[in-house]
C-alpha cells in the first residue's frame, strides 16, 4: 500500500498541497482528480522523492522512502523522456540496460497489444502513439506499483480506448496503480478508488464501486456535488 499522511508543500510561498492524505492498494486503480494545477503531479512526484515535501510523511507497503523504494514503485510521466532520434527497440535496450527490473516478454507483449512496430523513431510517432511507447516502458517493469500522470490527455478517442483497455488486461495484473487526470470521462470504469483535491486538500476519497452500488452515483456526480454544493 502506498500512503499518503498529511503531506503539505509550498513553493516559494505558494502553499500547494496543505495536508494531504489517502491510501493507494496494491490491485487497485487510485485515480487522483482535480483542476488543473490543484497539485496532482506535485504529489506523485513527493511519492517519487524528486521534490521534497515540507511536512507530512510517505510510507510505502508500511516503509517510509528510502533508496530501494524506486525499485517497488515507477512513474511514467505526462511526456515521453527518451531521445526523438532512437527507434522503439533503442528505447527498449536502454531500459532494459538501466532498469534490472525490466520485463522483455511484457515489453514485447505491450508492443503487439499497442500494435506498435519496434523499427519506428519516436520523432516520428503520432500522439496516441507516443502515449502508448510512454505507457509500455513503465508497464515493462516489474514493480507493484505504477504512478501514471494524466496518460489519457491530449489524444484521440481511439488511442485513449486502447489505453484504457491495458488496465483491465494481464499486462496490469494485480499492481497499484495511482493515476491523475482532470477529465474523468473515458476512465470511470477503470477506477476503484477516487480521491477528489480542491485547494490543498483531499475533499472526498472513496471506493467508485460502493458508492455506485449504496448511493447510485458515478464518480461525476460526487465531482459535481463536492465542487458544486
Ligand atoms: N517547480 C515548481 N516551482 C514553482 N511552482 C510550481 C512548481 N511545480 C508546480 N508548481 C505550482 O504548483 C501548483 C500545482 O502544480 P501541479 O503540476 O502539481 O498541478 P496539477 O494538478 O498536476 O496540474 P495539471 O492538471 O495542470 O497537470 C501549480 O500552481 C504550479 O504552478
Amino acid at each position: 500500500m502506498i500512503e499518503i499522511k498529511g503531506i503539505t508543500k509550498k513553493f516559494g510561498r505558494k502553499p500547494v498541497l496543505k495536508g494531504v492524505s489517502f491510501a493507494a492498494n496494491k490491485g487497485e486503480i487510485t485515480c487522483l482528480i482535480g483542476i488543473n494545477g490543484v497539485g496532482k503531479t506535485t504529489i506523485l512526484n513527493a511519492i517519487m522523492n524528486l521534490t521534497p515535501i515540507n511536512s507530512g510523511e510517505i510510507l510505502i507497503d508500511g516503509e517510509k522512502l528510502h533508496k530501494g523504494s524506486f525499485e517497488k514503485v515507477t512513474f511514467i510521466p505526462d511526456a515521453i523522456t527518451m531521445p526523438p532520434n532512437m527507434k522503439i527497440s533503442d528505447a527498449m535496450t536502454f531500459m532494459a540496460d538501466f532498469y534490472q527490473s525490466w520485463n522483455q516478454k511484457r515489453a514485447e507483449d505491450l508492443l503487439t497489444f499497442f500494435k506498435l512496430d519496434a523499427n519506428d523513431r519516436i520523432f516520428s510517432l503520432s500522439k496516441g502513439n507516443t502515449a502508448k511507447v510512454n505507457m509500455l516502458l513503465g508497464l515493462a517493469l516489474d514493480v507493484d506499483y505504477l504512478l501514471m500522470d494524466e496518460p489519457f490527455s491530449g489524444i484521440d478517442i481511439f488511442s485513449r480506448e486502447q489505453i484504457a483497455n491495458v488496465f483491465t488486461s494481464h499486462l496490469v495484473e494485480d499492481r497499484g496503480v495511482i493515476i491523475t487526470t482532470h477529465e474523468i470521462n473515458d476512465i470511470e470504469h477503470l477506477i476503484d478508488k477516487a480521491v477528489i483535491l480542491n485547494e490543498g486538500v483531499v475533499l472526498r476519497e472513496f471506493n467508485a464501486e460502493e458508492v455506485r452500488e449504496i448511493e447510485g452515483k458515478s464518480i461525476i456526480d460526487v465531482m459535481r456535488e463536492v465542487y458544486q454544493p
